[in-house]
């Protein structure tokens, strides 16, 4: 129960009273001052330190001040004006949602039928795909009050404070039901955890798991976890009755993008020349949040360039930053840097070019982010099966930078970093995931096995194959390589046609 500050105020101040009555009446009638003063005092002292050790030093401060608090602490308890509307290529997923929101806003439909409706659902997927935004959006189609918080707030270095964290989340949810609690990075409190018990991010999950197991589903409560790592989380929290649906979001395909692109420019003025159906098709592989920020950035250019609506060319340089970070402004790279990139990215080209891997938009050796230049390919269409072949070519034009330094230079540099990282990745998922070496049409879980020798065997055989087929292809094509790398030096960049231009004799200029 809580206690009235006033009310107690009000009684140690009447008891004071009474006490100084006492005295009074004392003294004067069997002149014992002295003592009677004494007995007073501490009698009032005593009371006075019970009070103060016995309430929180906040209940005693004004209401108003109380309040500010209060308030700070629930700023992110929001009313969402997110809808689905909001939220595109989604809809298999909202469809899955829309028992969850016939719930949350039918409540005693589902009480009388003595039906119980999941209290939490994860969200798993990579960063930027929307988790947060369809929580949000959830939130704003049921009314309900928006709670957020990361996983990594409530790991704390002193043991018992991200407990209480939680319990106060839970706290507040109650108080202002219907709600949805979005636990974001919920893998750094739902981790493994350890068997002693003790950490203090055991301590936490421990007390997530009795929040969640303490509230009914019908309070109007769902609490949703976001994570990009569903392996890592702690078995105990996909059990029935807690996180026990988990949904995936994945990157968009062409479709998704499209719609995405029209949501983020629909409050938006676009030139004619703009199409986003072919913008979806040149950003495979962007999340939602890669292209929600490329509309915005055109939008920023056309200000920048005093026109009156977006066009072509500014979503153009848009995707084009967003694909490799920004442009460095001065850029000092030594000569010998740019002549080993611009050989470097003209391998990659030719053999994109030659094993007809993706569209080889422009190939650049502006240095951006952190790489000194890049090809710009896109696949060509948005393939959801892909043939060995292929992740071959793939992995052979990833290799053609490598190859082409060697063959130029008759040495190596760390410019090939990413491509060497990207060509294994692919390797082993043909390997382990896709059954698409002679270990068989199987799967291998990397975790799982003693040893992975057979499987690194395999990986280097398809490395070294494409390897090897990237320095055949571009050996025979030594002249080009020189010819693209010279027009690179000069030019900086060469685009599209430009390209098919310097490759049209290719086949006479075979060596
Ligand atoms: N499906 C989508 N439809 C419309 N906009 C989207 C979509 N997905 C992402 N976005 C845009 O990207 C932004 C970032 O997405 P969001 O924060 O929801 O991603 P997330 O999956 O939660 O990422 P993280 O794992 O990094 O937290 C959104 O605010 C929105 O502008
Ligand atoms: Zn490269």
């Amino acid at each position: 129960m809580k206690k009235n500050p006033h009310i107690i105020l009000l009684t140690i101040s009447l008891l004071l009273n009474i006490l100084f009555a006492l005295f009074l009446y004392l003294s004067i009638n069997k002149g014992t001052f002295i003592p009677s003063f004494i007995v007073v005092v501490l009698i009032s002292l005593i009371l006075i330190g019970f009070v103060l050790l016995n309430k929180n030093i906040f209940e005693l401060m004004p209401a108003n001040y109380k309040n500010d608090i209060n308030s700070k602490v629930k700023d992110n308890d929001t009313k969402i004006q997110i809808t689905f509307n909001d939220v595109a290529g989604l809809d298999e997923i909202i469809d899955e949602l829309k028992i969850i929101i016939d719930f949350m806003n039918n409540t005693e439909k589902y009480k009388r039928m003595g039906a119980k409706i999941p209290k939490g659902i994860l969200f798993y997927g990579p960063p930027g795909t929307g988790k947060t935004l369809l929580a949000s959006a959830l939130a704003g189609e049921t009314n309900s009050t928006f709670i957020t918080a990361s996983g990594s707030e409530f790991v704390e270095k002193y043991v018992g404070v991200g407990a209480s964290r939680i319990r106060g989340l839970f706290t507040r949810a109650k108080k202002s039901a219907p709600s949805i609690i979005f636990i974001d990075e919920i893998d750094a409190v739902g981790s493994k955890r350890n068997n002693d018990n003790n950490s203090e991010k055991d301590q936490t999950l421990n007390q997530l798991l009795i929040e969640m197991d303490g509230f009914n589903s019908n309070d109007g409560i769902i609490v949703i976890g976001a994570t990009n790592r569903l392996d890592m989380l702690d078995e105990a929290l996909l059990r029935p009755g807690r996180f026990d649906r988990s949904i995936h979001i994945g990157t968009p395909n062409l479709k998704a993008r499209f719609e995405i692109l029209k949501v983020h420019t629909r409050n938006k003025p676009l030139d004619n020349s703009v199409s986003l159906s072919e913008f979806a098709k040149k950003t495979h592989g962007m999340t939602g949040a890669h292209l929600s920020s490329i509309c915005n950035e055109a939008a920023i250019l056309a200000v920048i360039r005093h026109k009156q609506k977006i066009g072509r060319e500014e979503f153009d340089e848009a995707i084009e930053r967003v694909f490799a970070g920004l442009k460095k402004k001065n850029p000092e790279i030594l000569e010998k840097e740019r002549l080993i990139a611009a050989h470097h990215e003209a391998g990659h080209a030719i053999i994109g070019k030659i094993l007809n891997s993706g569209l080889v938009e422009k190939i650049s050796i502006v240095p951006r982010g952190e790489a000194l230049g890049y090809v710009l390919n896109f696949p060509k269409d948005d393939a959801f099966l892909m043939t060995k072949t292929e992740l071959q070519n793939k992995i052979t034009m990833l290799l053609g930078g490598r190859a082409s330094e060697e063959i130029i230079f008759n040495e190596i540099s760390t410019g090939a970093e990413n491509d060497l990282k990207e060509a294994t990745k692919i390797s082993y998922q043909m390997v382990c995931n896709y059954g698409m070496s002679e270990l068989g049409n199987r799967i291998y879980d990397m975790h799982l096995l003693k040893s992975t020798e057979n499987i690194d065997k395999e990986v280097n055989k398809i490395i070294n194959i494409c390897y090897n087929n990237a320095k055949m292809i571009l050996i025979k094509r030594k002249n080009i390589i020189k010819l693209i790398a010279e027009r690179l030096l000069s030019n900086e960049i060469i685009t599209k046609e430009e390209i098919d231009d310097l490759m049209k004799d290719e086949k006479e200029m075979c060596v």
